[in-house]
């Protein structure tokens, strides 16, 4: 129930924790009401990718930068087709965006997509509130008349879990396409004469994941989340992906099984977060949830293969169960950890010894960035090479 307003900066919100903590402040976008999981983003820059990004489809984001819609909202920069975080919270909007891209205010596009979101709020005490509690369910009410606290509570409480949903149905096309090969100089290649096919399963995928791999000469078909393994092998792939995606891996059953199938058949396999804990659970590991999770985009991450360490986007509130000092056994051979998070020593990235699987738990591909992690997407070309050579 949601009702657009422009300059709603007066009206009256609260948001209301399912620990009963609430913070008041102002309508920001939409006035009216929502409900999600309460998570944070440390990302300084690229607040339009995050609000785009399909993977935070059921979750209420917390900036924890202070000011945020500075460079307004343009129309090159988002992830997908829409705005998918259930809610938005920030402390200080900007008044007056300013930016040579910029088409109109973020506050008026959030009004129009219908997304309620909340200003004027303390997000650094919201944020260690979070850390310390741990990422929960949270509703934001805005309007003139607002429910008794009480009233409130009482609906934040019945709103779902993040844990045991499901979600990579409701955000992945419906339909296949194809994300045609970007050539030397810029060119669009073809269709069916680019170096490498990749199939792509979509749980929730970035525009700029398939984009990253054209740029490589990759023709990427797009797959949706239930796609079967046969319909994967219909586009004839040299590589097949498993993208980034909302809710919790440990409901993934049917992605799981068409992995198999690939780790079967030992084709090229790359996967990103949501594509990580897939793998993980097709090698029988265990997926949990961490307690208030990795949004951001300054993540220290070492690559074990080679040591070094580079500064990484994420968003993430699931994490793959692996040993971390030993090569394990699995159906598909040995595979071990292939990528740690520095700060908290987190599982980010796997790879199989004896098959070429991969994948990682942050983003490569991120927009804005940081670009780091970039090599990712050359070693799985370097796969597709391996196997044709
Ligand atoms: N970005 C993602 O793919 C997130 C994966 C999963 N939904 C998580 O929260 O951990």
């Amino acid at each position: 129930m949601t009702t657009s307003t422009r300059g709603a900066t007066k009206v009256p919100a609260v948001l209301v924790l399912e620990d009963g903590r609430t913070f008041r402040g102002r309508a920001y976008g939409a006035v009216g009401v929502t409900f999600g999981e309460a998570v944070f983003s440390t990302g300084m820059t690229g607040y339009q990718e995050t609000l785009t990004d399909p993977s935070y489809h059921r979750q209420v984001v917390v900036m924890t930068a202070p000011h945020v819609g500075n460079t307004g909202v343009n129309d090159e920069d988002p992830e997908s087709q829409r705005i998918w975080v259930a809610g938005y919270v920030v402390r200080d909007p900007a008044r007056v965006p300013s930016n040579w891209r910029s088409r109109r205010t973020l506050d008026e596009e959030l009004a129009q997509q219908g997304v309620v979101g909340i200003s004027g709020v303390d997000t650094r005490a919201l944020t260690r509130h979070l850390r310390e509690r741990g990422a929960m369910r949270v509703g934001i009410f805005s309007g003139n008349a607002l429910p008794d606290e009480g009233t409130m509570l009482a609906e934040v409480r019945q709103a779902p879990e993040m844990k045991g949903a499901d979600l990579s149905a409701e955000v992945a096309t419906k339909e296949p396409y194809v994300v045609p090969a970007i050539g030397p100089d810029g060119e669009t290649v073809p269709i069916g004469t680019a170096k490498f096919t990749v199939a792509a399963v979509d749980l929730g995928i970035k525009g700029m994941t398939p984009h990253r791999m054209a740029e490589r000469g990759i023709e990427v078909h797009v797959l949706p989340a239930t796609a079967s393994a046969d319909e994967v092998y219909a586009v004839n792939p040299d590589g097949v992906f498993f993208s980034n995606g909302p809710g919790d891996p440990a409901t993934a059953d049917h992605p799981v099984s068409v992995m198999r199938a690939v780790l079967e058949r030992g084709t090229p396999l790359f996967g990103i977060c949501f594509g990580n804990q897939i793998l993980g659970r097709a090698l029988g590991f265990g997926t949990y949830k961490l307690k208030y999770g990795h949004r951001g985009i300054n993540q220290p991450v070492q690559d074990r293969t080679t040591g070094k360490v580079e500064v990484t986007a994420h968003n993430h509130g699931f994490a793959v169960d692996a040993p971390l000092d030993k090569v394990s056994e699995t159906p598909y051979g040995r595979a071990e950890v292939s990528h740690v998070c520095l700060n908290d020593n987190v599982v980010e990235g796997l790879q199989l010894l004896d098959r070429p699987a991969f994948s990682v738990q942050y983003h490569p591909e991120a927009a804005a960035g940081p670009h780091d992690a970039a090599y990712l997407f050359d070693r799985f070309v370097s796969l597709m090479e391996g196997q044709r050579a």
